[in-house]
């Protein structure tokens, strides 16, 4: 192919530098000197006025939502109205990462694009994630086989990261299960083998399950049903979410005026505490009848089953994953039922279907010397524990952290007790602060522990501390957020309130369910 290519043009789109970087290295390998290859923005690419007999090479990442970096934003719209692109040959290897939900997007339109435009790619496309060099050390390779002529071998490389999703998911065995606490509802900790995946996480993000539908209750409604086989196909349908559509749907099948009146708006309390802790069976027993409602009518107007999301509680890793999850176990009705989630969790049904999403606002702060407030209640220790996992192993100098961790009972609800005791031995966590509701006379809650270390809290935050707060959803926030105000001196003050500030200058960070 040497002898047809008569000039190389490296175009690069980057934000953080990483494709800025291979760009600049791949324009300095020798085996492309002959070719005297520029290096630009792709912004600026057709100022070297690319033609047919020209090899463009493109090294980019995606961002946002599988957009391009700020200076490759105009590249495609000026690829539209450029009228040499017919005959240019072109390789491109793209930069991302799995835990955005448009992984390589950019790189991918950008591929489709210069086809549709006439340019022929020699080297299949690449999308590399987070460990992006093997997969340039192996790119490199191939290209300077293919300007030798070898052009099988750009056809021949396949070097593009699964990219998991809601649609594929990846099958990751349960390979530990260890109860953190005594007493039901009994706090898990759960381990998966990611081995093999490619899935690159870091603590703070979001790992997706795809749970399928618990045996009994995939039981009871085939038996509803009377259909033996509705169990096989229920199995990964929504069962358990039941949304106002779906519901509508089975009022017109079944004709029920009494579902019928549970919709109309002004019922919209009395059918939210309907469906607190039902499932689609006990729609189908209160108001429909198998003749109204049948299996294959099910299969089209339900749903997938939902992803449900945990916050990861390990540092990053390639091998393994670990979640703190709470079970889900009670009886209504007379039926035993469990969290479809944590049910297969917890229940012996073989490998979890799972992917995970980047939560980059739950990351830790890039300035190693910013403090950290950490205030966790319950299973909210779960992220917690993996920014301390994650800080412990970057770190040699720990930065100032303060753990605040509330629960009922010392003995029997003190999630990781041993490891958040050592983690404050080592130095990791500067201040372990506790508050056990039910351990003494009265009640006592993390708010409380925030108002009995006020000093402290104030000057942490004063020196500009990012605050990290995980937990119930109820009460939690506004709690902790009044009680954080208090000790700064804040209540009824300023304009704006703590929150505010801390919002706006990137302080907060919240994961609340
Ligand atoms: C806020 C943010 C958004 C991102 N969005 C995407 C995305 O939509 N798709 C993707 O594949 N990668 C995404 N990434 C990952 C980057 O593409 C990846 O980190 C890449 O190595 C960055 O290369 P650069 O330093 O050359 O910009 C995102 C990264 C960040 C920090």
């Amino acid at each position: 192919m040497a002898d047809l290519i008569e000039r190389i043009v490296i175009g690069y789109g980057s934000e953080s530098g990483n494709a800025r970087a291979l760009a600049l290295r791949l324009g300095e390998q020798p085996f492309l000197q002959p070719f005297a290859p520029q290096v630009l923005e792709l912004n600026h690419l057709f100022q070297a006025e690319p033609r047919s007999g020209d090899l463009l090479l493109i090294v980019s990442s995606s961002f946002g939502d599988g957009e391009p970096p700020a200076n490759a934003e105009q590249f495609i719209d000026q690829l539209q109205h450029y009228a040499g692109a017919d005959g240019l040959r072109y390789a491109i290897f793209g930069l991302g990462d799995t835990a955005y939900p448009n992984f390589c997007g950019f790189t991918k339109t950008l591929d489709a694009a210069l086809a549709e435009r006439g340019a022929c790619g020699v080297i299949n496309r690449v999308d590399a994630d987070a460990a992006f060099e093997g997969f340039f050390s192996q790119w490199l390779a191939v290209l300077e086989k293919v300007l030798n002529g070898d052009e099988q071998a750009g056809r021949d490389l396949h070097l593009q990261v699964t990219a998991w999703s809601e649609d594929n998911a990846f099958a990751a065995p349960i390979i530990e299960r260890r109860r953190l606490s005594a007493e039901a509802p009994c706090a898990w900790h759960i381990r998966l083998n990611i081995a093999g995946s490619g899935i690159h996480y870091r603590a703070g993000d979001t790992l997706y399950l795809q749970p399928e539908n618990d045996a009994d209750l995939l039981a009871a409604i085939s038996t509803w049903l009377g259909r033996s086989d509705a169990a096989e196909a229920l199995r990964r349908h929504e069962l358990r979410q039941i949304s106002k559509t779906t519901l509508r749907e089975l009022a017109k099948l079944s004709g029920s005026d009494e579902l019928k009146a549970l919709l109309k708006i002004s019922q919209r309390k009395t059918l939210e505490a309907y469906l607190y802790g039902a499932d689609l069976l006990d729609v189908l027993e209160d108001f429909c009848t198998p003749q109204s409602v049948t299996l294959d009518a099910l299969l089209e107007l339900l749903p997938g089953c939902l992803p449900r999301a945990y916050s990861i509680a390990s540092r990053p890793d390639t091998e393994i994953v670990d979640l703190c999850v709470r079970e889900v176990c009670y009886e209504r009705r007379g039926r035993a039922r469990r969290g479809v989630a944590t049910g297969w969790l917890l229940g012996d049904n073989g490998a979890m279907r799972i992917f995970s999403r980047a939560n980059p606002g739950f990351w830790l702060p890039k300035d190693e010397s910013t403090p950290l407030l950490l205030i966790g209640t319950g299973t909210g220790i779960a992220p917690l524990i993996g920014l301390l996992r994650e800080q412990a192993m970057e770190s040699a100098s720990a930065r100032e952290t303060c753990l605040i961790f509330g629960e009922k009972r010392r003995e029997g609800d003190f999630l990781y007790r041993g490891e958040l005791e050592s983690l404050r031995q080592q130095g990791t966590i500067g201040q372990l602060i506790t508050a056990f509701s039910r351990d003494g006379a009265g009640k006592y809650y993390v708010q409380d522990a925030i108002a009995d270390n006020a000093e402290h809290i104030s000057a942490m935050l004063q020196r500009g501390a990012h605050v990290y707060l995980c937990g119930n959803k109820q009460h939690l926030e506004s709690a902790v957020e009044n009680a954080l105000t208090a000790v700064c001196g804040l209540a009824g003050q300023a304009e704006e309130t703590l929150w505010q500030q801390l919002a706006q200058q990137g302080r907060l960070h919240l994961e609340l369910y």
